[in-house]
């Protein structure tokens, strides 16, 4: 008998196409009964003007039927790669339970509502460090960093921070999203599930491990 949305996933008697948002949310709540800390990471890939890939972790700290989002400096690199060639690819690996998320797809800029209310939610010296620090530009020692935030955190006082205009999130709107679950002897299930657009059915294709 299948319960679970994974059972039903690799069942092959049941071709039904399942909502891989449904099935992502199964997995996302396994990981975090299980995973040690930070089950929300994931590896982002972007690619620079040259084509070159390029990767780093980030949070998954919002998500919605829309898609994926995160939040960074949108003059970090991959801000830069991002806002220039605005696809990505993710990939979240949860060593606990053996699994694997990936998504490759379109990414837009998420609301200033959407990046406010996120940015209010983090704690105050996080709030000050996304405003203080140039991310992925060269610093030439820690001291400076240390005396810019100090100065920051002067300038404030007891005032509310206001999200600074480099500081914003990203949505990843999924077109593909694969699972992957281990099997022994390197035999595992992948699943993948595509769609040609956002107003588009989904549909899903077994994989070779
Ligand atoms: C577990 C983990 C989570 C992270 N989450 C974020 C994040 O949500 N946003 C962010 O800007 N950087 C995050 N970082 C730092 C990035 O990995 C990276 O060092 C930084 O964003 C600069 O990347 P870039 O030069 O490619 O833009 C995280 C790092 C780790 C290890
Ligand atoms: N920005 C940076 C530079 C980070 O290193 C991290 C997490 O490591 C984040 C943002 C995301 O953290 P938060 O949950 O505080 O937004």
């Amino acid at each position: 008998m299948s319960n679970t949305l994974t059972d039903k996933l690799f069942d092959d008697n049941d071709p039904a196409v399942l909502d891989p948002f449904a099935i992502f949310e199964e997995w996302f709540a396994m990981a975090h009964q299980s995973e040690p800390n930070d089950a929300h990471a994931m590896a982002l890939a972007s690619v620079d003007d040259g084509g070159m890939p390029d990767v780093r972790m980030v949070l998954l700290n919002a998500r919605d039927t829309r898609g994926f989002s995160f939040f960074t400096n949108f003059g970090s690199a991959k801000g830069v790669e991002l806002l220039a060639h605005p696809k990505a690819a993710m990939v979240m690996h949860w060593k606990s339970i053996r699994r694997q998320i990936r998504m490759r797809g379109p990414v837009e800029v998420v609301t200033p509502a959407e990046a406010d209310a996120y940015f209010a939610s983090r704690p105050r010296g996080s709030q000050i460090a996304s405003a203080a620090s140039k991310q992925s530009r060269p610093l030439a020692n820690r001291e400076r960093l240390a005396a810019d935030v100090a100065a920051l955190t002067a300038q404030i006082g007891d005032a509310d921070m206001v999200r600074p205009e480099h500081w914003s999130g990203f949505r990843l709107v999924p077109l593909e999203i694969e699972f992957w679950k281990d099997g022994e002897f390197r035999l595992h299930d992948r699943v993948r599930y595509t769609r040609e657009g956002t107003d588009m059915p989904w549909s899903a294709q077994r994989l070779y491990p």
